[in-house]
């Protein structure tokens, strides 16, 4: 036998002792329990291009008995994820406050002005009160009533583009039209204003999202390692191009706020002003009370952080709303039955519908619930991190400080422990005072139901998003039907995501709209 053999021989044995060593002492230890691993990379050979998915498998193997938690290590980064609503329910009432960071990942921090945004900001300060300027100054009630306007325009636009498809027999592609919605209302909402400035972001948002898509290299491998995998790539170059066309993009948009707020009134119009205005004003009467100071890097990084936050969630929960309720035709025809008995039927005058009606429309209600059930647009919510170690489930498991958390919110929609028919999509089961989902709500205090999170970290953007998306689904409905196009049967549409940190469908929806006869 050569030596050669030998000392690989000798290597391997090495290698699967310290192996065996390591899964034998972490089972006798407090940690949530863990698959076996490899040695370097951990569990990351077992997490697919979905990783949703690859982690609800993991669950149901390994799972069982473990209170819905398992413990990965994904390359560097040890990550407890959490795939029951009960698991969720124990690590957000007791421990929110020690799971409120996030993993730092130096792409990201780069792409924020340095964490300067609130989404992929670190607890403290910082986060702190960027998050009161978002929730109280951008995005509470009363402002985003004041986008009704906004709302109310951009529905009649996508009204009709999708009329000028019916009239020509085409079929449309649902991705680019309500891409186009959600895009418009929200630069309308940060900047005032739309067309070019909207077409730029499109284009924008896009390169993000294909950068953000999957584990990124800084989320599996040290820093030194992930630094020389970016520039041998050619992905360093990429981010700080990327980077500089998003500043070039804010900067002009300030300035062009700070000269208009120069040469007239405050634009305090009707919607009191836009996301920006709100910020430079902000920087100048209340910035120095509170020791808060915006600078221009901070209003680009908050003004970004919106942006990017609302357009494509929606979006993609909006594509995921129309799959389902043209998959089955009993929900379609009882919403739009409902729309038509609350807001009246189509007509070629009045296109759009009084927000106050959507209040009425109980069942429209259950449907988005049941839609975001099913297809959690951020499946893995956003990663936290613990600050502290944990004793969770009342001390059956030991949680390391600095561990990630990964909160699995396409499994816990799944979850046979709390929802009937899990595979179902049935809107009635948010409707059955009787059964205990009927008062399951979506605003992060039923552990069941989690698109926008929960705790300290849950969404600012909820009352925004849910008028957007309500009327945008109840426009479409109201004055069309939506046929499948070249005789595919709904049993045939496809139910499986894109991978990305937001999940359209893989298949994009596309649709025959049909005008409704006049009421
Ligand atoms: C359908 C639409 C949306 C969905 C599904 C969604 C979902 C989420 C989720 C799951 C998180 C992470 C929560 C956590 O870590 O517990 C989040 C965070 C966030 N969202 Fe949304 N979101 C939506 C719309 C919006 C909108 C419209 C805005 C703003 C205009 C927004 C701004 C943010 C911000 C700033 C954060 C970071 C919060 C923090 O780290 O403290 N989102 N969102």
């Amino acid at each position: 036998m050569s030596a050669f053999v030998l000392a690989v021989a000798g290597a391997a044995l090495f290698l699967g002792f310290l192996y065996v060593v390591k899964n034998r002492r972490s089972s006798s230890s407090k940690l949530p329990p863990s698959p076996p691993r490899l040695p370097l990379v951990g569990h990351l050979h077992l997490i697919g291009r979905l990783p949703h998915r690859s982690l609800h498998e993991l669950h149901l193997r390994y799972g069982g008995g473990s209170g819905g938690l398992l413990l990965l290590q994904l390359g560097r980064r040890r990550t407890l994820v959490a795939s029951t609503a009960a698991a969720a329910a124990d690590l957000f009432r007791n421990h929110d406050l020690a799971f409120s960071s996030r993993p730092h990942n130096a792409a990201a921090h780069k792409q924020t002005y340095g964490s300067r945004n609130i989404s992929f900001s670190p607890y403290g300060d910082h986060w702190r009160r960027a998050k009161k300027i978002a929730v109280v100054h951008l995005l509470s009630q009363r402002r985003v009533e004041a986008f009704a306007a906004v709302r109310r325009a951009e529905a009649a636009a996508l009204v009709a583009r999708a009329r000028r498809a019916a009239e020509a027999g085409e079929a449309v592609v649902l991705k680019e039209l309500l891409y186009g919605y959600t895009n418009a209302v929200v630069t309308r909402a940060a900047a005032g204003t739309a067309g070019t400035t909207a077409e730029r972001l499109t284009q924008l948002l896009a390169e993000t999202a294909t950068m953000l898509a999957g584990f990124q290299a800084d989320d599996v491998l040290p820093d030194a390692a992930a630094r020389a995998f970016r520039r041998a790539t050619g992905l360093e170059k990429k981010i700080d191009d990327m980077n500089a066309e998003w500043d070039r993009f804010l900067s002009e948009i300030v300035a062009e706020h700070e000269h208009r707020e120069k040469k007239t009134t405050p634009p305090g119009g009707e919607a009191g002003g836009d996301f920006l205005d709100v910020l430079l004003q902000l920087r100048e009467d209340e910035g120095g009370r509170e020791g808060f100071e915006l600078t221009d890097d901070g209003i680009k990084a908050i003004a970004k952080d919106m942006i990017a936050a609302a357009t494509e969630t929606t979006a993609v929960t909006l594509e995921w709303a129309m799959t389902e309720v043209v998959g089955n035709p009993r929900v379609m025809a009882k919403l739009q039955e409902e729309i038509a008995r609350v807001a009246g039927g189509s007509t070629t005058t009045t296109t759009t519908i009084a927000e106050a009606d959507l209040s009425r429309m109980v069942y429209l209600r259950a449907v988005v619930k049941e839609v975001f059930r099913l297809h959690p647009t951020l499946p893995l919510l956003l990663p936290r991190e613990s600050m502290a170690a944990a004793a969770v489930q009342g001390g059956r498991y030991e949680v390391p400080a600095r561990t990630a958390l990964l909160v699995n919110a396409w499994a816990i929609g799944r979850d046979p422990a709390v929802w009937d028919a899990p595979e179902e999509f049935r809107p009635e089961r948010f409707l059955d005072a009787a059964a205990a989902s009927g008062a399951v709500d979506l605003r992060g205090t039923d552990y069941q139901l989690l698109p926008f999170g929960t705790g300290r970290r849950i969404c600012p953007g909820i009352n925004f998003a849910l008028p957007v998306l309500e009327l945008a689904v109840v426009s479409l409905l109201r004055h069309f039907d939506w046929e499948l196009p070249g005789g595919m049967r709904p049993e045939d549409l496809d139910r499986v995501e894109a991978p990305g940190l937001s999940t359209p469908p893989r298949v994009p929806l596309v649709l025959v709209p049909k005008s409704k006869a006049i009421a």
